[in-house]
């Protein structure tokens, strides 16, 4: 585990108070004994590593940033190879990049879009020929959609591929300003290639988008090729270490088996053959939101436990003349900012488990040829993408502030987590818009589960009628605290949400309008309800989980407080969804309110080692606030000290401006 020479006593207490063993805890969220310890190998593989080390980030400029991405990923790829059994996985395969890369994976895009949508949408011949070039990394590739004027309507892109039949070839043009490729990832500088989506046209007619592979640079020099322009789209929030790019297409051509042509394809004369289904070219980006449910979960963890940590070296105000002063951990508002964080990040991982399981076997059905399931998985990784997201954007500003001044320093580390989560919260689908889709799945599966049809388990509750939901909230019991009747009432929400948004599409098409437009018109209805039911799914599986795990008694009883925290907290700050239909009186709502109090010390006992389970390794957390050992003055002074503007006592800028600004009246003195 973590080296520390001496810890901080008040962390030591925290820690011997505890009534767990966050090792038994850090076992589960890894999945066993086996995989916590690869994790742990791969750790010290990278952390032992001298080629790893960099200077902190804070202290780079950009055109730095970039190199030191790039120096770190190429060595990463290289020593990789050499780990044999510990890279087993996508996981061990994404933790490792993680950890290698630090300051940004350039080839992120490479490994994951660029690789996933050749291995899921080539013909045998083209896969055969690219796969092992990406693997062995002779080419670099990217996922080259989003353009300046559109990201969300994918149908509205304006690349074009005419195909002509005379040369068997596509030819690629940026028709205006706005088709200008925009945002890739390591599209700018890093890549060689990319996965190119454009508007297919052969005789004459448009098919829609498809997805193309192009060489945007020169395997020898790696110059741009002709007909391709292409750069750094410039500074961003974060992300500094990566060349987000744009690219332009001038009569560019490709051969005609560059198209990715497993479902729909362009025969040699320019004949058509449309896909079994339109949805498979966005298989990609569902897996992609499938794994940033993960990494919401991640990211929650890593900011409580740099808060809950740094909250226990923390003391601040006398609370009576005399008294020592308190750690802020102690403070029942710091407690309440904090814990129900804590307790989101466990529901999170427990959540991104079942994402993960249930995205590897939707999409194995969809290999072989079964798309049964393709809707129902979209409506559950768009929902649980943009929930988990924006809970995890939202936590993260909270965590901060809830460090006061020093949560402002980038020694902090909050700076870069949060300017490096929450393009989550926009990228792979923006939220609201991924809202959307999911509420649309839930009012068609609303309506079929009426007429009687079977639908599948994440939705199955719909067919089921608010006063099935009622009595079987009624038959738990009325235990406010009681797990079962928890994830009763948060169904019964979720059912009137989605109830009351399809209401208002019926109503919008009774009054003439189309389908669209009545959706355009309840979209906020629509949104709170996919809300509903994503906050819907987290609880169950929260709860199923519970009921699934063996382990210690001990730790039982504090899942248990964190699923009821979980959960209590949520119907306080959605109290109107569940008072208006009610599901819940005023009574209950402010006896809700009140155990979530109750529920702070008892978790307060067990928070730093629920935060220690989490694993992270100070190399990882890169926060001064969040050390294991919790020395945290010393380092922020070790840190200050490093800072390069200490370089020199005097700065260079005294002489250029400050001297003849102080001494400019002198003589007349
Ligand atoms: C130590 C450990 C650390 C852990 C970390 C772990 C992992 C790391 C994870 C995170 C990643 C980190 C870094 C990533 C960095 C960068 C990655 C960013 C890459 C990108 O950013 S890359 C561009 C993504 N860009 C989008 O994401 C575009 C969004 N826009 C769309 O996606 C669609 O366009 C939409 C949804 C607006 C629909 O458009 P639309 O409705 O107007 O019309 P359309 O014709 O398109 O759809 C007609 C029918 O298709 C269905 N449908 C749609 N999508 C489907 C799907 N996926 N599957 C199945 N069905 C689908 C509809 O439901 C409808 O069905 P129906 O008619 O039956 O209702
Ligand atoms: C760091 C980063 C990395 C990225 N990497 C890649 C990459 O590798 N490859 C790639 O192709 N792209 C990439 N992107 C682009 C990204 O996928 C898009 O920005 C994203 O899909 C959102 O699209 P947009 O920018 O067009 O937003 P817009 O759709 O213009 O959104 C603007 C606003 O309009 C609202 N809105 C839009 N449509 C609707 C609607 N139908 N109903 C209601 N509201 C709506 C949204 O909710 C939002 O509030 C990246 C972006 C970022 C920030």
């Amino acid at each position: 585990m973590m080296t520390a020479k001496r810890i901080n006593p008040d962390l030591q207490r925290e820690r011997d108070a505890a009534t767990i063993d966050p090792e038994e805890l850090t076992r589960i969220i890894f999945d066993g004994a086996k995989e916590l310890d690869k994790k742990r190998k791969l750790e010290d593989a990278v952390f032992n590593d001298p080629d790893y080390k960099s200077i902190p980030l804070n202290f780079m400029s950009r055109e730095e940033q970039y190199e030191e991405g790039i120096r770190r990923s190429a060595i990463a790829v290289t020593k990789k190879e050499a780990l044999g059994d510990l890279i087993e996985n996508h996981n061990d395969l994404i933790s490792y990049n993680t950890l290698a890369c630090g300051i940004g994976n350039a080839f992120f895009l490479h490994e994951s879009m660029f690789a996933d949508s050749i291995k899921r949408m080539a013909t045998d011949e083209l896969k055969q020929k690219m796969m092992p070039l990406q693997q062995k990394f002779e080419i670099i590739g990217t996922y080259a959609q989003t353009e300046m004027g559109h990201g969300t309507f994918l149908r509205g892109l304006e690349t074009t591929a005419h195909y002509d039949p005379n040369t068997q070839e596509f030819v690629l043009n940026s028709p205006t300003v706005t088709s200008t490729k925009w945002w890739p990832g390591a599209l700018g500088k890093t890549s060689t290639h990319a996965v190119v989506l454009a508007q297919l046209y052969t005789q004459g007619k448009c098919h829609g988008i498809h997805p193309f592979v192009v060489q945007l640079r020169s395997l020898e020099d790696h110059k741009s090729l002709p007909g391709i322009t292409l750069g750094d789209i410039g500074p961003k929030f974060g992300y500094g270490a990566n060349d987000n790019g744009f690219l332009r297409l001038n009569n560019h051509r490709i051969p005609r088996e560059n198209m990715l042509m497993k479902y729909s394809q362009v025969a040699p004369d320019g004949t058509y053959t449309k896909p079994p289904k339109a949805e498979l070219t966005y298989g990609t980006m569902t897996f992609i939101r499938s794994m940033i449910v993960r990494a919401s979960a991640f990211g929650l963890a890593r900011g409580t436990t740099i808060a809950i940590r740094y909250s226990a070296v923390r003391r601040q105000s006398e609370m009576r003349p005399g008294e020592p002063e308190p750690q802020v951990l102690s403070y029942p508002t710091q407690q309440y900012k904090l814990f129900p964080l804590l307790a989101t990040a466990y529901a999170f991982f427990f959540v991104q488990k079942k994402m993960v399981e249930t995205y590897s076997v939707v999409n194995q059905q969809i290999n072989d040829g079964d798309y049964t399931r393709i809707q129902e998985l979209h409506g559950l990784s768009s929902g649980l993408k943009a929930f988990t997201s924006w809970a995890t954007n939202v936590g993260l500003e909270i965590c901060r502030m809830s460090c006061g001044g020093h949560g402002y320093s980038m020694s902090s580390g909050f700076p870069k987590l949060y300017v490096d989560f929450t393009p989550n919260c926009t990228y792979e689908g923006e939220n609201t818009v991924l809202l959307l889709q999911t509420a649309r799945f839930l009012v068609k599966s609303l309506k079929e589960g009426k007429r009687g049809a079977k639908l599948p388990g994440t939705v199955a509750y719909l067919s089921s009628n608010v006063t099935e939901l009622r009595a079987r909230a009624t038959s738990a019991g009325r235990d406010l605290k009681d797990p079962r009747l928890l994830v009763a009432l948060y169904k019964e929400r979720a059912m009137r949400q989605i109830m009351f948004a399809s209401d208002k599409v019926e109503a919008a098409r009774s009054e003439g309008l189309d389908l669209v437009g009545a959706l355009n018109r309840a979209s906020v209805h629509l949104v709170r309800a996919a809300n509903a039911h994503s906050h819907l799914l987290v609880v169950e599986n929260f709860h199923e989980k519970l009921q699934e795990l063996k382990v210690s008694q001990k730790l039982k009883k504090t899942l248990l407080q964190l699923f009821q925290l979980y959960a209590l907290d949520g119907i306080t700050n959605c109290s109107g969804e569940f008072l208006e239909d009610g599901i819940l009186s005023g009574t209950e709502v402010k006896a809700i309110r009140q155990y979530v109090v109750e529920l702070l010390p008892l978790i307060r006992v067990n928070a730093v080692a629920l935060v220690d389970a989490f694993d992270f390794r100070d190399e990882v957390l890169d926060s001064v606030l969040g050390r294991y050992d919790g020395n945290v003055y010393e380092e922020l002074l070790k840190w200050a000290l490093s800072s390069p503007l200490n370089k020199t006592d005097v700065h260079p800028s005294y002489d250029k401006y400050l001297k003849p600004l102080l001494h400019r009246n002198r003589s007349k003195l």
